[in-house]
């Protein structure tokens, strides 16, 4: 089985060190001094779940170099997707398949331009992982874990089969695209709010006022989400809010949190901007989700 993860991120370089634990044929696509670190240092994990690890897996930025892939994970941004996923072209055979480990809602329309033929397993992952400064990962936590698309055209089973160890809980489950949806209303809220407030849940939930527009944030994505007829479970927005007020750990932040404090825009469009510009679309009114949005640009342009 010849398994290749590209974006050896947070997410990408927890799923590489659960394959690499178990797989002899993994190969990570990694570029610049990440791609220098992988091979000097090797894939570093350190991890509430999993312990303290190190693997030494195949490294490339040149993916045409490992040959056609069985199964092809992709973990990167949605803004940098397109680009990844161009570059997998000679990994592709007749029958590979390409599984997305990413947030967002158009990931799988973007993968389908790009390769209509090839099947995609849809997947919405909750984590908290990232990059250190050395390129090692850090994952944070006593959760991980996977839904996975099992629509019954498309081989789900064999990433099911690859992804279901020990560090990772892995469902699998034919209404992949409600479960993408209720990750997506929380990110809306969880990830812009973070972002917005440079600080972590605890400070959103220190104040009444935050706290509201926490839910409020999560009211407007759910709005756009049945607008575009989206099947959620009702009161979807306050189940989401009431697991987050419960979460015992709130000093966690988000990956939109990081990137905008590093002064990069990340995944801003993902989330506020598409709920922004589908909203004006469906005549949805969203005015939380667009003064986050305005404030967040306003961030990325200025490096404020
Ligand atoms: N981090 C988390 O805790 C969670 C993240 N997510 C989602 O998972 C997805 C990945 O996020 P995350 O892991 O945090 O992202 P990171 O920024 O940590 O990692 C993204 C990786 O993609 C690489 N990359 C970007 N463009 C390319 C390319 N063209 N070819 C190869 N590699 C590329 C980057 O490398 P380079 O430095 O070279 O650009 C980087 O290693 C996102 O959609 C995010 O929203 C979901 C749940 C939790
Ligand atoms: C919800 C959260 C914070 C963790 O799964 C996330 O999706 C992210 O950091 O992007």
């Amino acid at each position: 089985m010849k398994i290749m993860i590209t974006g050896i991120g947070g997410v990408g370089g927890y799923i590489a060190s659960i394959l690499c634990m178990h797989y002899p044929q993994v190969t990570l696509i990694a570029r610049g001094e990440r791609k220098n670190a992988l091979l000097r240092d090797g894939l570093r994990l350190y991890s509430d779940l999993l312990g303290t690890h190190c693997f030494h897996p195949a490294v490339t930025d040149t993916p045409a170099a490992a040959g056609v892939q069985d199964v092809l994970f992709v973990c990167v941004k949605n803004p940098s997707l397109a680009e990844a996923l161009q570059a997998l072209q000679p990994c592709i055979g007749a029958h590979t398949v390409i599984c997305c480990i990413m947030n967002g809602v158009s990931y799988a329309q973007i993968a389908a331009q790009i390769f209509p033929h090839v099947p995609l397993v849809e997947t919405c992952i909750y984590i908290t992982s990232a990059y250190e400064a050395d390129y090692a990962i850090r994952q944070r936590g006593k959760y991980a874990h996977l839904y996975l698309g099992a629509a019954t055209d498309v081989p789900h089973r064999q990433v099911l089969q690859l992804l279901q160890h020990n560090g990772l809980k892995c469902t699998a489950t034919p209404a992949i695209q409600q479960e993408i949806w209720c990750k997506y209303i929380l990110n809306c809220a969880y990830n812009v709010s973070t972002a917005y407030f440079k600080s972590d849940v605890a400070y959103i939930f220190s104040s009444p006022r935050r706290q509201n527009e926490f839910r409020l944030l999560l009211q407007e994505a759910a709005a756009v989400g049945r607008g575009l007829g989206i099947d959620l479970p009702c009161s979807i927005e306050e189940t989401i809010y009431n697991r987050v007020a419960a979460q015992k750990d709130k000093t966690v932040t988000s990956s939109l949190a990081r990137d905008i404090r590093q002064g990069r825009a990340g995944e801003l469009e993902t989330f506020s901007g598409y709920i922004v510009k589908t909203a004006a679309a469906l005549g949805i009114p969203v005015p939380y989700s667009r003064k986050y949005y305005t404030t967040l640009q306003e961030y990325c342009r200025t490096g404020a």
